[in-house]
């Protein structure tokens, strides 16, 4: 019997997506609830044709440096941030990430962050199952979305979603982008240069991917630029924010409060200084964590990581210049296709 390609798990996925990759490659999974050792994973490698990552991994040239049969490398995540793909392009490694699949997931719990905040749900139900509803102090208000401006920092896919249901809540939507987008009239979104969104909106999200251009993007003199009654919210990466101004910022009144999924470090420590913060609402980087969306995602990194070790196209892959090509289709298959799909030939020649 032919051998089965070997794929090289390095934590703990989904049992089913485990079950579904088994049915079509070998499986060695590191099932400990340790960090897998780098050396151990190297080791394992070098035997392996595809490498489904789980965090935290740094995934490098170092690492698939002794890898000769490693024909794909697939994660759970639409960021990449972990993943040096410049080297992966170097070694012909095409990387699979999952874009798509999350947006509106990842768009309705930005929204939730928002609209919790706005109207301090927590605090207001935190009295009321202290038994303290009438001593509820009369500060704890909240304020109105609509009528007011949202800013999106990384208009991308998610940033989309985000926008349709602000629009949805009343809400004005700018955003700031590395280019402005082609759809500004569909989406009733409007560009902006940074420093006019700060200065404009009442509540400001960051949706931006972690990039060297964006690591501390939010510093110091970013939250200064912001209204003092504006909500800071966080769904990209931690690292896009530098955690010591945004702390200053929430203390000093420099802005009003903060909602964060994701934080730097993560998961934060117990004594970590921005959980004394009262302003500030912190969720453990749950955007795409439902039952389904987490299920699609799998199995969009486990169809990856099957095509890549059969040298088949991945569905979606971040460095497209390595992604294994479709066959060529004769031209009469070709057409036989398109006859099948209905496609009426009668005009061709
Ligand atoms: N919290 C979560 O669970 C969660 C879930 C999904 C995605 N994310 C994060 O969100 C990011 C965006 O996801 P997406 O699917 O919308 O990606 P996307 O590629 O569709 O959109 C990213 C957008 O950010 C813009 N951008 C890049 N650099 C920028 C900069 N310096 N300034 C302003 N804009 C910049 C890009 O132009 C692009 O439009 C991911 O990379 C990931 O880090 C977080
Ligand atoms: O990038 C992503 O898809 C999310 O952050 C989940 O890790």
């Amino acid at each position: 019997m032919e051998k089965k390609p070997l794929v090289v798990v390095n934590g703990l996925v989904r049992k089913d997506a485990i079950a579904y990759l088994k049915e079509h490659v070998d499986v060695r999974q590191w099932t400990e609830k340790t960090v897998m050792p780098r050396e151990v994973l190297k080791e394992w490698l070098i035997d392996a044709d595809g490498l489904w990552c789980v965090r935290p991994l740094d995934v490098d040239g170092d690492l698939v440096k002794n890898a000769p049969n490693l024909k794909v490398i697939a994660q759970a995540a639409v960021g990449y941030d972990n993943v040096n793909i410049d080297e992966l392009t170097v070694a012909g490694i095409p990387y699979g990430n999952t874009p798509g699949v999350l947006n509106e997931t990842v768009a309705e719990l930005a929204f939730t962050l928002i609209a919790t905040a706005s109207r301090r749900i927590i605090e207001n139900a935190n009295f009321v199952k202290d038994g303290r509803w009438a001593q509820r102090p009369s500060n704890i208000k909240g304020f109105d979305l609509s009528r007011r401006t949202l800013g999106i920092i990384g208009m991308g896919a998610i940033g989309v979603s985000i926008s349709r249901r602000a629009r949805a809540f009343g809400m004005t939507v700018v955003y700031h982008n590395r280019n402005q987008r082609l759809d500004d009239k569909i989406h009733k979104t409007t560009y902006m240069e940074l420093d006019d969104l700060l200065a404009i909106s009442d509540v400001v999200c960051v949706m931006a991917p972690l990039t060297d251009e964006t690591y501390h993007m939010c510093d110091e003199a970013f939250f200064k630029k912001m209204k003092n009654t504006a909500l800071f919210v966080n769904v990209g990466r931690g690292p896009i924010v530098d955690t010591d101004a945004l702390i200053n910022a929430l203390k000093t009144g420099a802005i009003d409060y903060a909602a964060l999924d994701v934080t730097d470090p993560e998961p934060l420590p117990a004594d970590h200084p921005l959980l004394d913060v009262e302003n500030c609402l912190i969720v453990p980087h749950i955007g795409s964590y439902t039952d389904r969306t987490r299920y699609d995602m799998s199995i969009l990194t486990a169809d990856n990581i099957i095509a890549g070790v059969h040298k088949k196209p991945l569905k979606t892959c971040v460095n497209e210049e390595v992604n294994y090509k479709k066959p060529q289709m004769d031209v009469e298959s070709a057409l036989e296709e398109l006859k099948k799909a209905g496609v009426d030939l009668t005009d061709f020649d």
